[in-house]
């Protein structure tokens, strides 16, 4: 992941629209180093989970479709994990390989019980595509397999799966750099972890090195703990609910600028509370305030990958 911390800092140190404010760290920290918030992952009760391969399976296909949901009002990532649990209940071969490369966008909406068209609905198909057919031809059919060759690795998951899976390839060129952020591709390695506890498939001997997740809601709470500072331009174009376009500098700001100021956060919460914290736990903190919060305004920018 040095390619994700190392390109997140050269876009912070380069930036424009987006700054990180070193005493709003400071604040955020002093305030949680006596007692870290530990955040239960699934502490929504909505995910899938029987301990073995069908787990690994269903996460892979989930993190495949976990992106852009705002465009629709109703619908939020608690429908999309809850959605894909229930086909699974209802037809334990819903996510075999050869079954989903079939799916068409009213079947995805079906088997979700949406009542309309997915943001992105097409793409949200073609990835499904992409997943079963890579994963049959290379992986015995099984996400399971893709990650039991990894070694126990997260930095190697990471690898494999942004080099097989062309959907999970988040990255942008800014100011003529290429910037890493692999959003879907490190949440996955990351709810493995959570969803199996650190053992079995989900035990990484390199957890630590997983950057946050650089998505729309997380950006937004580190604005309002006064962790990012937007510009005024940025700022009202939010506020507006004015879109932002992918791969522009306020976009890819936004992220990588995110993903530097929660590896400060995590260095100097590890110094002054003697603990080791891991970035992943920061952001699930994070996130789980962001999405609690119902006047949360984050940026909107039509994208695949977060
Ligand atoms: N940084 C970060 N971003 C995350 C997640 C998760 C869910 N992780 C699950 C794993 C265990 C927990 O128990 C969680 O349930 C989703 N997202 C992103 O949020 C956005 C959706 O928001 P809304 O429109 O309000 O549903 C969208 O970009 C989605 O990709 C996370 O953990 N970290």
């Amino acid at each position: 992941m040095e390619e994700v911390r190392g390109s997140s800092a050269w876009v912070a140190h380069n930036s424009s629209h987006v700054t990180i404010d070193s005493s709003g760290i400071e604040k955020v920290v002093e305030k949680m180093k006596e007692s870290i918030p530990k955040v239960e992952w699934d502490y929504e009760g909505i995910h899938y989970f029987d301990n073995g391969p069908l787990t690994v399976q269903y996460l892979f296909v989930l993190d495949a479709l976990n992106f852009c949901f705002w465009p629709d009002k109703d619908l939020n990532y608690d429908h999309l994990a809850k959605g894909l649990k229930d086909a699974l209940l209802n037809d334990n071969s819903a996510f075999d390989a050869d079954r989903l490369q079939k799916y068409t966008g009213p079947q995805l909406r079906e088997l979700l019980k949406w009542p309309r068209p997915l943001p992105l609905e097409e793409e949200r198909v073609r990835l499904l595509h992409e997943v079963g057919f890579e994963l049959e031809r290379s992986f015995e059919g099984k996400a399971s397999k893709l990650v039991e060759s990894c070694g126990k690795s997260a930095v190697k998951l990471v690898a494999l799966v942004t080099r097989h899976f062309p959907g999970f390839r988040d990255h942008s060129v800014y100011k003529g750099h290429q910037v890493f952020l692999y959003k879907r591709a490190q949440i996955f390695a990351a709810d493995l972890w959570g969803a199996f506890k650190g053992q079995g498939y989900g035990e990484f001997n390199d957890i630590g090195s997983i950057t946050m997740f650089a998505d729309y809601i997380v950006p937004a709470v580190l604005q309002q703990l006064g962790v990012l500072k937007y510009s005024s331009t940025l700022a009202n174009a939010i506020q507006a609910s004015s879109e932002i376009g992918a791969g522009t500098e306020e976009e890819v700001e936004l992220r990588a600028c995110s993903i530097y100021a929660v590896e400060k956060m995590r260095e100097l919460l590890s110094i002054k509370s003697g603990k080791q914290v891991l970035s992943v736990e920061l952001d699930l903190w994070l996130w789980s305030v962001g999405v609690q919060c119902q006047s949360l305004q984050h940026h909107r920018t039509l994208s695949i990958y977060y």
